[in-house]
């Protein structure tokens, strides 16, 4: 019987319908113009987009080009790739246009998709990025894409890691630019370090087109891209820090063995207080709870865990005057992994070695904010919709899942279940032989390299040829998975290996063709390509009687978009397929969910050994389950959000503010305006109130202005003359400094100082913003303390967060003028030393460039930390004490493919 939501989902449609339905107007009308468009010369293509263009830049709206711009743009790749686009990828193309994510299923020709919104938004010059999961792809994607393009008369480029600086700027300023996430991320974060506007690559951020939106909008979406750089040296603080432990007792702390947690308690944050201020650590006026205390008390934090949480010879070793962190499984020794946030120099303070330098982050953001920085974004992917809610909820992205151009033919089998991980990996070992021996090429998905490996050693055990894929080296997999369905063919592959690639039947027809030509040179090539062409019709035809791509999953992933993302591998273009499920009650997911439910109905049906329970009912309740963790990882997800979003919101502010400064030729009123402000600060702060005047002897602000202003005014008369009125000290002491700046202009040349003022003021953003992003990581460990005293750790971390960048601003202005004061010309010596020490520099770094050559390239965040010296280049993948420092997010240097983090550096 159906439900009532099912008859009225009937009756009148879902959403979904309607969105489609809409579209099929305008996919008519581009039909209608194709006859007219097919007329034109490739001239003629040219000269419409020229036309379209004029329109759009003159304020025609997109949505009225549109069906111009997508009959122009089928006719040119029909030209250019022989491809004439579907019904439905016209409907993704509008869909995304709209500024929605396209959910079209694996095979309907994404990429040829992505040109019609691409080439519709480019027209008003602005410029349309689109995004790829890696370099290979975003090469692949503009190689073949281009040729529509400059049949239209518009220009690609292609982003990538280690590019020079001149060639990244041209393919930035192309019409149409394929660039993968992080590279995107990073060129936006080293262009805010950068001093000079022209050296800046990006443009405004226009249009983004973001290919598996799904995986770097939503798997990805945590991991910040940093760029990390040594910081300075703290070792007298960790010390200084250190030797108070020792004096506190246990009323003084609570500690939670489970959870690896000691905190303070109230007297012990009283006790404290007053160790640090006899110590001299903390200012006599400071509290532990205003925010300038935050990195002081993030250092204690860490000063506690190291003595109460780190135990000497169980959790590390001490050797060669290092500290050395023990697995707490195998029991082995971790040589090089390091501790972050500082908590590592805590314990080489407790047991007294050298003190390591730390990392810190210089620049930060999030792929969440990065793509929220674009006008408009839109995405395409197979699986989106299970995570519709999120995408409308953090990004404002509608989905809309695209009709597929012909019907799925594929077969989605129950899940079937085993009780022991055993009797599954038999079942699946038996399985693939079946379909081997019918020739069905099949595709086995695994969850991890670990068990990738497993069960290839099983399938080896039992005389299968196959391939192994682990997603570490991304072009050649990519020709390994698109022959993934020639008729016989094996396939090992994790979750993220090949993606993007399409697995055609029988093979892929230009690689065999390739092969050919290759194999036999002195034959004619065409004469190669019509054999193989005819061969290949002929290889198709017999894995489609063998039932196509079997896509044989060994877990269930927690996420149901995941497995989704596999069986879509199969039933491209409705071909045959097939797509099957093996479980055992042991996998993770099982276990953790539902599965003594599931013991008791298996015992009851007293099932034999190596039997499986196969059942719609279980699917269901997995896909429940599965949608409860994806429902708990989104709540994770958006509480990380909510903090980044508070920095996000002032690296926006500082961000555009250097922006503003590197545009502006003139800056002096800016600097003005500072110090006025910097006055009128130190005049309140040491001019004291009325009442007390007499006791006062005005040396506080005597002394205030000496060194802020490195001024030697007659502060002391005026107050005399004047009485402590604060205005008119104040204005007296601006007229001097003015006239003690122009004077010092004076001495550079106007123009040389303008220069001055604004290398000053970039360089005191730049270093003042780097301090606050410290401290602003320091606080957020803090502030996961203050959850215990009762208090929100959101609602702490955004008011101290504000007051943070406060202080931080009014720190700015005090540095910038007091530097502006200071500066004065080098002297000849000064100068001769000044030349000198960069010629050691240089040859230090030639020196260093040579000793890395023949090196891979370091990649990602471990590329941008490259130059602070972060050991990337030159280790050994199986000896961890080469390593160095690794970044947290730098992928790990074993060559598993993970980030460090999630990899050897998982303790970190
Ligand atoms: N209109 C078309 N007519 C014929 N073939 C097409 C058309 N559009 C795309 N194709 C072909 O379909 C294949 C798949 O294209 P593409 O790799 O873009 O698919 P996809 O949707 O991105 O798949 P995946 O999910 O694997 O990324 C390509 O070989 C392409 O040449």
């Amino acid at each position: 019987m159906l439900g009532m939501g099912k008859i009225a989902k009937k009756v009148f449609g879902t959403p979904n319908d309607r969105k489609v339905k809409a579209t099929r107007p305008i996919v008519q009308k581009i039909n209608d113009l194709e006859p007219e468009f097919e007329k034109l010369s490739d001239e003629g293509l040219k000269d419409k987009t020229e036309e379209l263009a004029k329109r759009a830049m003159g304020g025609e709206s997109l949505d009225a080009i549109l069906p111009e711009a997508f009959a122009n743009c089928r006719e040119a790749a029909k030209r250019a790739l022989g491809l004439r686009a579907f019904d439905v990828q016209l409907m993704g193309g509008i869909f995304m246009h709209q500024g929605n994510i396209a959910e079209m299923k694996t095979g309907e020709g994404k990429t040829l998709v992505a040109t019609f919104p691409a080439y519709l938004n480019a027209l008003t010059g602005k410029g349309v990025h689109i995004v790829t999961v890696n370099d290979y792809l975003a090469r692949r994607d503009a190689d073949w894409m281009s040729k529509v393009y400059s049949m239209l008369g518009l220009t690609t480029g292609v982003v990538y890691p280690q590019q020079p600086a001149a060639e990244k700027k041209a393919a930035y300023d192309s019409d149409i630019t394929y660039a993968t996430n992080n590279e995107l991320g990073f060129d936006y974060l080293r262009d805010n370090m950068k001093s000079e506007l022209a050296e800046m690559s990006q443009r405004k951020h226009n249009f983004a087109i973001v290919d598996e939106v799904d995986s770097i909008l939503i798997d990805e979406a945590r991991t910040p891209l940093i760029i990390s750089g040594p910081a300075q040296d703290r070792s007298e603080l960790y010390v200084a820090i250190d030797q108070l432990i020792p004096s506190l007792d246990d009323s003084h702390y609570t500690k939670d063995e489970k959870q690896r947690q000691v905190t303070f308690t109230d007297e012990g944050n009283e006790a404290l207080e007053g160790l640090l201020h006899n110590a001299g650590i903390l200012p006599e006026d400071q509290t532990l709870y205003d925010p300038e205390s935050t990195t002081i008390v993030h250092h204690v934090n860490q000063a506690l865990r190291a003595h109460k949480l780190f135990q000497k010879d169980k959790d590390y070793i001490v050797r060669n005057d290092e500290v050395v962190l023990i697995d707490e499984f195998t029991g082995r020794m971790m040589a090089g992994r390091r501790l972050s946030e500082g908590l590592h120099q805590a314990i080489e303070a407790k047991e007294g070695v050298k003190i390591q330098p730390e990392n810190v982050t210089l620049a930060q953001v999030t792929f969440q904010n990065y793509f929220r920085l674009y006008d408009k974004l839109s995405g395409m992917t197979g699986t989106a919709s299970t995570e519709a809610e999120e995408f409308q909820e953090i990004y404002g992205l509608g989905v809309v899942e695209v009709p597929t151009n012909k019907p799925i033919a594929r077969v989605d089998d129950d899940d079937a279940v085993y009780r022991t991980t055993q009797e599954k990996y038999d079942a699946i070992v038996e399985t693939i032989k079946e379909a081997h021996a019918k020739g069905q090429p099949i595709l086995v998905g695994t969850t991890s390299i670990e068990k990738s490996e497993l069960l290839s050693a099983l399938l080896t055990k039992a005389d299968l040829k196959h391939n192994v894929l682990n997603a570490r080296q991304h072009e050649q997999e990519a020709q390994i998975v698109a022959d993934a369905g020639k008729l016989g063919a094996i396939t090992i592959a994790t979750n993220m290996a090949g993606r993007g690639t399409d697995i055609k039947l029988g093979g892929n027809v230009e690689f065999k063709i390739m092969e050919a030509i290759a194999a036999d040179p002195e034959a004619d090539p065409e004469e190669i390509r019509q054999r193989i062409e005819k061969e290949h019709v002929a290889d198709e035809e017999k894995v489609k009687a063998a039932g196509g791509l079997f896509v044989l999953a060994t877990e269930r992933h927690e996420s149901r978009r995941i497995d989704n993302q596999l069986r879509g591998r199969s039933g491209r273009q409705g071909d045959p397929g097939r797509s099957s499920f093996f479980l055992s009650l042991e996998d993770d997911l099982m276990r953790i969910f539902g599965s003594e439910r599931l013991d008791k109905v298996l015992s009851s049906l007293g099932m034999k050994d190596g039997e499986a329970i196969v059942h719609p009912w279980v699917n269901k309740s997995l896909e429940r389950a599965q949608a409860k963790v994806e429902g708990r990882n989104f709540d994770m997800r958006k509480q990380v959000l909510k903090f980044d979003d508070v920095m996000n919101d002032q690296r926006k502010l500082v961000f555009s503010q250097r922006m503003e400064i590197m545009e502006s030729k003139d800056l002096s009123e800016i600097v003005n305006d500072m110090r006025s402000q910097v006055i009128d600060d130190l005049v309140t702060t040491y001019v004291p109130p009325k009442t007390y005047a007499d006791q006062w002897d005005g040396d506080g602000l005597h002394q205030a202005v000496l060194e802020g202003l490195n001024l030697d005014a007659p502060v002391k008369d005026w107050i005399e003359e004047e009485g402590v009125d604060d205005e008119a000290i104040a204005e007296r002491l601006e007229e001097a400094a003015d006239k003690y700046m122009a004077s010092k202009a004076a001495e550079f040349g106007p123009e040389n100082m303008r220069s001055i003022e604004k290398q000053v003021l970039l360089q005191t953003i730049d270093s003042k913003w780097r301090e606050h992003l410290l401290t602003l990581e320091h606080l957020r460990s803090v502030v996961g303390f203050r959850g215990y005293a009762q208090r929100d750790p959101l609602n702490e971390y955004k008011s101290e967060a504000f007051a943070l960048f406060q202080s931080m601003l009014d720190s700015l202005r005090e540095e910038v003028t007091s530097t502006l004061s200071r500066v004065r010309p080098l002297t000849e010596d000064e100068q001769r030393q000044q030349m000198e020490q960069l010629q050691r520099q240089l040859a230090a770094q030639q020196a260093a460039a040579q000793a890395s050559q023949g090196e891979t390239p370091p990649q990602g965040d471990a590329a941008a930390a490259a130059p602070t010296g972060e050991a990337v280049a030159g280790l050994d993948p199986n000896d961890p004490s080469s390593w160095g420092d690794v970044g947290r997010n730098a992928p790990c240097p074993c060559g598993s493919g993970k980030k460090f983090k999630h990899c050897h550096g998982a303790l970190v």
